[in-house]
């Protein structure tokens, strides 16, 4: 039977007095694709920190893996993602991030064999000597991507991948997660773009003022 490997009962969070999320409950199945639809601000980023454990619920519950995230869970480490400029340094290269990241996350069995195919594998030269401020917003969501991608974890969250790709970069993104599925992960993925999210989806999460107002089985 398809395992749970994401779930959120009832979770509210508060800022300042402000409720930006409300009575969320979702169940995420092992090697499926959900897409996260909904105008700005709906709190689809804010339910991915919630779920990768960087923000803690009000109240309500959040488990991943079959653990729950607590007060001092510092976040979820099997979960790898990319949001918009998050852990990436302008002033170095996409090796150079990749192999920074990589120190930082302890994975001693990462050699530069392995960067290079990780490079390749999101469409990135590793020979290209330029530093990722200088790189077109599109190369820097493949960049992202990868980032993501570093630690081989089985649950992968892409917030806004589409952003700034042209067709050519979302033909691209589409093959990638496919395959991804193929090879049993589990990925959720946020966008604007309502064609790309059906085509990836297997089952999207309709977001409006911090709460789920819809859901489609694909
Ligand atoms: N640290 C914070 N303090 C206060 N309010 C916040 C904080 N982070 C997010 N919010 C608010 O929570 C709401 C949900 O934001 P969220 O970033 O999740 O939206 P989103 O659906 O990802 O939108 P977008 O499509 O623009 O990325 C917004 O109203 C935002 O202003």
């Amino acid at each position: 039977m398809a395992q749970i490997v994401v779930e959120l009962r009832s979770v509210n969070k508060k800022f300042r007095g402000k409720n930006v999320l409300h009575n969320i409950n979702l169940k995420v199945y092992e090697n499926k694709v959900y897409g996260f639809s909904g105008p700005n601000g709906a709190g689809k980023t804010l339910t991915f920190k919630t779920i990768l454990g960087f923000i803690k619920p009000s109240n309500g519950e959040v488990i991943v893996a079959g653990k729950r995230i607590r007060k001092d869970t510092m976040f979820a480490e099997n979960i790898g993602f990319s949001m918009q400029d998050y852990g990436v340094l302008g002033d170095k290269t996409a090796t150079e991030n990749l192999v920074l990241l990589n120190m930082l996350n302890n994975n001693a069995e990462t050699a530069d064999m392995s960067m290079q195919q990780l490079l390749s594998y999101v469409g990135l030269d590793h020979n290209n000597k330029d530093k990722i401020k200088n790189y077109s917003l599109g190369m820097k969501q493949r960049l992202l991507i990868a980032v993501a991608l570093l630690n081989d974890n089985d649950i992968l969250i892409f917030d806004e991948p589409t952003n700034a790709l042209d067709d050519a970069g979302q033909e691209f993104l589409v093959a990638l997660i496919n395959d991804l599925k193929l090879k049993g992960k589990t990925i959720l993925i946020s966008s604007h773009d309502k064609t790309f999210l059906n085509r990836v989806s297997d089952h999207i999460f309709k977001f409006n003022e911090g709460t789920i107002v819809g859901e489609q089985i694909l």
